[in-house]
């Protein structure tokens, strides 16, 4: 049996590290994009975005002559066709934007044959695939559906190791998992969960797998909300409760909340797509983890700027643009949220070790600089919006030589507040009581669960 050809439509985060992927597992894969500019980065060997290890994976692949990347599916010859374009939120509206999606099985029609397979892997609201099969299905071809649960900072290890996989197809298509069979292989040789089921369960396990995430991480902030209140400890408490496997201690991070490419959009079309199949009240919840989210940004402004005015004024060093650590993403960041909230009524000079560029795309009248110490210099409070190893691993006594700032508003729950405040810093969190540097630390208390390597950070809890 010779292995499949493979192309992949749409190279944004999710198709550029898919088509690696399928080239580092040995198939010959040619990545199709309708952006020239990003085929051309591509084809030279890296990533249009930061991901770790991607590069090195395009590269093998283009090198290893398994891996192309053009602008159309002119002369494409590929046995199985997954579809990784966008879908995101329709401007003005919750529901997702399929547009992309359509074009995308549109441009396919024509150079579908019996025998093909076409592989959704975009995320998508029930019922597409059943919609996009019958376009499909007159060519001969075949349609299923496989979503995609990559995370973004770990995208390469996800698609090479991933903890399960998801085929949606039509009841009976053995010819559909046979063929998705043979394209996962090598990750179905290391016994990788696979579950076969129907276009619409597919579908819904991944929307319900981000609303579940997205649910837990609001779950704790909404007790971050309440503690605040009760001078109680967020941290200490969900070290407790994850202690209990059931519950389990990873997306109890407290913080500025979920942002991205992905959470955000999912929950609202999720919701939205319930409404629509006549399932109004189903889902209620997500509009309260929605709020949630919002409510934790409005905080995380609200702090900074009581802690300026005690300060009788000041400029701001944001830490941190991207949505989260490992990633470039500035999609529905909270950090970048906050910062150019923050931005319109104060000086805020910010700095994240990748996303400058990205951020300053979209917010060109934030103040971003190239160096850490460019934003530590002037200012009167450092905040901390994404939780970069190099922002906890910073020696805050070293820290306190760079910067006149003695107040640190830490809005991942990420910095060692025994070692800042030692330092000299007054710690402010997200859910936690203020710590300031003058206060005896009570000696019976147990280490701060919140220093660097803390499982709840998700990043390391993989590694
Ligand atoms: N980003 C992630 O980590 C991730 C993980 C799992 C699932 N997803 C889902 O995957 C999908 C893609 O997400 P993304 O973050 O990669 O989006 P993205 O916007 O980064 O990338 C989409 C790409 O598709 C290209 N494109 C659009 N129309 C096209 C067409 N007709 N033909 C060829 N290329 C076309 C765009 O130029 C762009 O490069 C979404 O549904 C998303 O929800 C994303
Ligand atoms: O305890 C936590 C964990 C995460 N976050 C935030 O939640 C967001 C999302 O984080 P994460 O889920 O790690 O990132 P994504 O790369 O967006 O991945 C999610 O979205 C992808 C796209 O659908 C899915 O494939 C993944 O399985 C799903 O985890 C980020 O802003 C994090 O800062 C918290 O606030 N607290």
């Amino acid at each position: 049996m010779t292995a499949p050809r493979i192309a992949v439509v749409g190279c944004g985060y999710l198709g550029a590290v898919h088509a690696a992927g399928m080239a580092s597992l040995g198939l010959d894969t040619v990545g199709i994009d309708v952006d020239a500019a990003r085929v051309a980065t591509l084809q030279a060997g890296s990533a249009p975005f930061f991901e770790p290890g991607l590069d090195a994976m395009l590269r093998a692949g283009i090198d290893g002559g398994t891996l192309r990347f053009q602008a159309d599916a002119a002369g494409v010859e590929a046995d199985v066709w997954f579809v990784c374009v966008g879908t995101p939120q329709q401007p003005g509206s919750d529901a997702a934007d399929l547009t992309f999606v359509d074009a995308a099985i549109a441009g396919l029609l024509p150079a579908l044959r019996e025998g093909m397979l076409v592989v959704g892997k975009s995320t998508v609201p029930v019922g597409t695939a059943e919609r996009l099969a019958a376009l499909v299905e007159p060519t001969g071809a075949r349609l299923a559906w496989n979503p995609e649960f990559l995370r973004e900072g770990l995208a390469v290890t996800d698609t090479l190791a991933p903890d399960r996989l998801v085929y949606g197809v039509r009841d009976g298509d053995d010819a559909a998992v046979a063929a998705l069979d043979e394209v996962y292989a090598s990750i179905l040789a290391r016994d990788t969960p696979r579950i076969v089921t129907d276009f619409a369960t597919a579908e819904l396990v991944k929307v319900s797998a981000n609303a579940f995430l997205a649910t837990k991480i609001s779950f704790i902030n909404a007790i971050a909300e309440v503690a605040e209140h009760a001078g109680a400890d967020v941290v200490q408490l969900a070290d407790a409760i994850g202690i209990d496997a059931r519950i389990g201690r990873r997306f109890l991070g407290a913080g500025i909340g979920f942002g991205g490419g992905c959470l955000p959009k999912d929950i609202r079309a999720f919701r939205a797509r319930s409404i629509e199949i006549g399932a109004p009240e189903a889902l209620g919840l997500l509009d309260e983890v929605d709020r949630i989210n919002q409510r934790r940004r409005d905080r995380m402004v609200e702090l900074v700027e009581r802690e300026l005015t005690a300060l009788g004024g000041g400029a701001v060093a944001m830490l941190g643009l991207a949505f989260k650590p490992d990633s470039d993403d500035v999609r529905d960041s909270a950090a970048l949220d906050v910062a150019m909230r923050l931005a319109e009524r104060h000086d805020v000079v910010a700095y994240d070790p990748q996303a400058a560029a990205p951020a300053a795309r979209r917010a060109p009248q934030l103040r971003i600089v190239d160096a850490l110490d460019d934003a530590l210099a002037g200012a009167a409070v450092v905040a901390l919006g994404t939780e970069w190893r190099e922002f906890r691993e910073l020696d805050p006594i070293d820290v306190a030589t760079r910067t006149s700032a003695r107040v640190v508003v830490d809005g991942r729950n990420a910095l060692d507040r025994d070692a800042w405040t030692a330092a000299g810093f007054r710690v402010v969190a997200i859910g936690r009581p203020d710590r300031d540097p003058s206060a005896p630390r009570d000696p019976s208390a147990p280490g701060d669960p919140s220093a660097p390597g803390d499982p709840s950070h998700d990043q390391e809890a993989r590694a």
